[in-house]
């Protein structure tokens, strides 16, 4: 109401003050006292000068807007990393995939009260499946989260062929990790370029390693119905494909990396039965030769694993 009251009456008084003007030069235009050239000169440059005043105001306010949003983009800039990208141990070599848990106890900084691991041994051999099961709630996604290094655990160690991640790169590690999650995360973008994103931006990649992920993550499948095919916008967050179509998307970003170590958190859970089946089956076939880390409730997920660990820690 504030608003348009304002805006109304802002509008009237610049019209009323335009009519008044050109009543005001009118007369004096007939009483010889000013030329109509001098006259429609005077209005130009006032409306002209009017203009120019408002784009200022208009300017004012999104630099206002503009600074407001650099504030928040500058303080996230400006955080120090907990666990520093660029520091740490870059072994020469590719990792076999040997990974120990020893001991691990965790909780999240959020809620320290909250123990989600203690004393958690675990121990992923290369080549092999590891499936983890649990209750909901019970820890498994964290393990993968510590694997991934996005935090430390508080006590214990977790160990890549005898060395702790805390001595190793992040950025390297997590180049031999590829990882699909429950609700994956997909950017506003093509379903092409959703995939390549998995790989490292300075790799060369050719349209064979694209073809072959997307034909064993059997998204060709699921984008021949899109309008595009891979070129079909995902939307932001992948709002515009159903759950088992991201899933899909995001076992192709995965695959097309060609990781040391898979981690599959839930990976077929939004999958239809036939579509889980052929995932599924790809999934195996592809972890043979990787150490693969599978978290799942469906019996069907993990039915190939060669060891399954509970993960009822408390
Ligand atoms: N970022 C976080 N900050 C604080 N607490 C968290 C965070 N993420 C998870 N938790 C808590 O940690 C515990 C373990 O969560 P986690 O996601 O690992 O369980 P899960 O076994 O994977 O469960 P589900 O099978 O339902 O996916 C839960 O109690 C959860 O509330």
């Amino acid at each position: 109401m504030a608003r348009a009251m304002f805006f109304g009456l802002t509008g009237m008084l610049g019209n009323v003050i335009i009519i008044s003007v050109l009543y005001y030069g009118g007369t004096l235009v007939v009483n010889d006292v000013l030329s109509i050239g001098e006259l429609t000169s005077f209005i130009l440059c006032a409306g002209y000068s009017s203009i120019s005043i408002n784009g200022l105001s208009n300017f004012y306010t999104e630099l206002n807007k503009g600074t407001g949003s650099a504030q928040r983009i500058w303080e996230i800039l400006d955080r120090k990393y907990e666990i520093p990208l660029n520091f740490g141990i870059i072994p020469s070599e590719k990792p076999k995939g040997q990974v120990a848990f020893d001991n691990v106890k965790f909780c999240f900084p959020a809620r320290p009260k909250n123990i989600v691991l203690d004393n958690f041994t675990l121990v992923l051999r290369p080549g092999e499946t590891s499936a983890l099961v649990g209750r909901s709630g019970s820890g498994k996604t964290t393990i993968a989260t510590l694997l991934l290094r996005l935090y430390d655990p508080l006590n214990g160690r977790i160990v890549l062929e005898d060395v702790d991640l805390r001595d190793l790169s992040p950025i390297w590690l997590r180049s031999h990790i590829g990882a699909v999650n429950q609700e994956p995360v997909l950017f506003s973008g093509t379903i092409r370029n959703n995939i390549l994103y998995g790989l490292n931006p300075n790799v060369n990649f050719t349209e064979s390693q694209l073809e072959e992920a997307v034909r064993k993550a059997h998204v060709d499948e699921s984008s021949s119905q899109l309008p595009d095919g891979l070129d079909t916008l995902v939307g932001q967050r992948g709002v515009l494909l159903s759950g088992g179509q991201k899933q899909r998307v995001a076992i192709a970003r995965a695959l097309i990396r060609n990781p040391t170590i898979l981690i599959l958190d839930e990976a077929t859970s939004a999958l239809d039965s036939v579509s889980e089946e052929l995932v599924q089956n790809a999934l195996d076939e592809l972890a043979k030769g990787h150490t693969c880390l599978t978290i799942a409730h469906r019996l069907s997920t993990i039915r190939n694993a060669n060891t399954i660990d509970n993960c009822s820690v408390r």
